[in-house]
This record gives structure tokens, C-alpha cells and sequence, in this order.
């Protein structure tokens, strides 16, 4: 078990600012793990992919393992352009990634239709090719190390009776678990379930 922070703000030298919680703060209490650039971060508080980027670096540079979250709104998927706003998403992050760091970088995947109470899950066969898409992309932008050490994760709507059929998929190392996580005995068995279909596949 590690624990990680929802966020981590921008906190580059001599910049000083009460209320900021940054990324050598969380260090100093023990947080492994931070969470960047989730899709309420952006679309509602407006983060860019440029401050997401920097935030990246600055987490990573303090020690911190980052997870970078990215995802479509349901108007890029409907006009087909989903990988577009991924890959200018993840391309930019990327752009805060020192060569050496990719092992401490996880990439979840959030398609932003997919998420929270009554939304269209995504279905693991497209959940698959975005995954596959987005390891292809990392590779021929950063290299075949990075693609092979950053693990991809998928998020929106997982839970004890859908995670198997994502947990296989071959590109998906893991999940953010949202409303399911809130119940300790779901997590767990999520946990389990994801365990069991990655040690049967290495
Ligand atoms: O922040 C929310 C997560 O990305 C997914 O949440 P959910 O599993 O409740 O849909």
C-alpha cells in the first residue's frame, strides 16, 4: 500500500505561495504517488497541458511517481478525434519526463464520457486499441524504453464485475478506481481480479 496526493501545484524555485501544497511538501509526508492532470483539473479548473507539464516535471524532479491522467470529452470522440487530443496531451506531459524517469510515470486513460454515475462505459476492446495507440505514440516520440516502462492505466466506471474484461487486455496494466474504491471490499476484489490476469499473462 502507498499513498499518493490528488494533486500537487506548481511550485518551481523561489516561488513562493500559502495554500500551495507542492511536490516537496507531499514528499516530506510520506506521499509516493501523485495524481496530474485528472479531467476535472482541466475542464473544470482549467489547468493547461502546458502547467500539467510542468507540474510533471517538478513532481518527478522532488522524487514523487506521477500518474498522468488524459481523456476525451464525448464532443472529440463524437467528431473522431480522440486520438488527437490524446496524443497532444500525453505529448506535452511527455515533455516534462527526464529520459531516466519513465519507470516512476503511469498513464491513465480516462475517456471523460465514461466517468462517474450513469455514464456509457468504454468497452474494453476500445479501451485496448486507445491503450495500444497511445504505447505506440510514447514509443515513436520518446523511445521504446519509455513506451515499455510507463505503465497504462485505464479509468472510468471500473468495478468488481467489469474489471476482469479490462484487466485482460493486454496494454492495460492497471485501473484508477473511482466510486468503486470508495467500497473496501470492491477494491479489494478489484485488486485481486487485476493481480490474477497479469500474473496468468507474464
Ligand atoms: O475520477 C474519476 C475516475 O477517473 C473514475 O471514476 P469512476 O470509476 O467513479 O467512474
Amino acid at each position: 500500500m502507498r499513498v499518493g496526493s490528488q494533486n500537487a501545484w506548481d511550485a518551481g524555485e523561489g516561488f513562493a505561495c500559502t495554500g500551495v501544497v507542492t511536490a516537496k511538501m507531499l514528499k516530506g509526508i510520506g506521499c509516493e504517488w501523485v495524481l496530474l492532470g485528472h479531467s476535472d483539473r482541466r475542464n473544470v479548473l482549467g489547468e493547461t497541458d502546458g502547467l500539467i507539464s510542468t507540474k510533471v516535471r517538478q513532481c518527478l524532479e522532488s522524487g514523487l511517481s506521477v500518474n498522468i491522467t488524459i481523456g476525451e470529452k464525448a464532443e472529440a470522440r463524437s467528431a473522431g478525434e480522440e486520438l488527437k487530443v490524446l496524443e497532444a496531451q500525453l505529448g506535452e506531459a511527455a515533455k516534462g519526463v527526464p529520459a531516466d524517469a519513465w519507470g516512476r510515470v503511469a498513464v491513465a486513460y480516462e475517456p471523460v464520457w465514461a466517468v462517474g454515475e450513469g455514464a456509457t462505459p468504454c468497452q474494453p476492446e476500445e479501451a485496448q486499441r486507445v491503450h495500444a495507440a497511445l504505447r505506440a505514440f510514447l514509443e515513436s516520440q520518446v523511445g521504446p524504453e519509455a513506451a515499455k516502462e510507463c505503465r497504462f492505466l485505464y479509468t472510468g466506471s471500473v468495478n468488481e464485475k467489469n474489471a476482469q474484461d479490462y484487466a485482460s487486455l493486454p496494454d492495460v496494466d492497471g485501473f484508477v478506481v473511482g466510486r468503486a474504491g470508495l467500497d473496501c471490499a470492491k477494491l479489494a476484489s478489484i485488486c485481486s481480479t487485476l493481480k490474477a490476469a497479469k500474473d496468468q499473462g507474464s
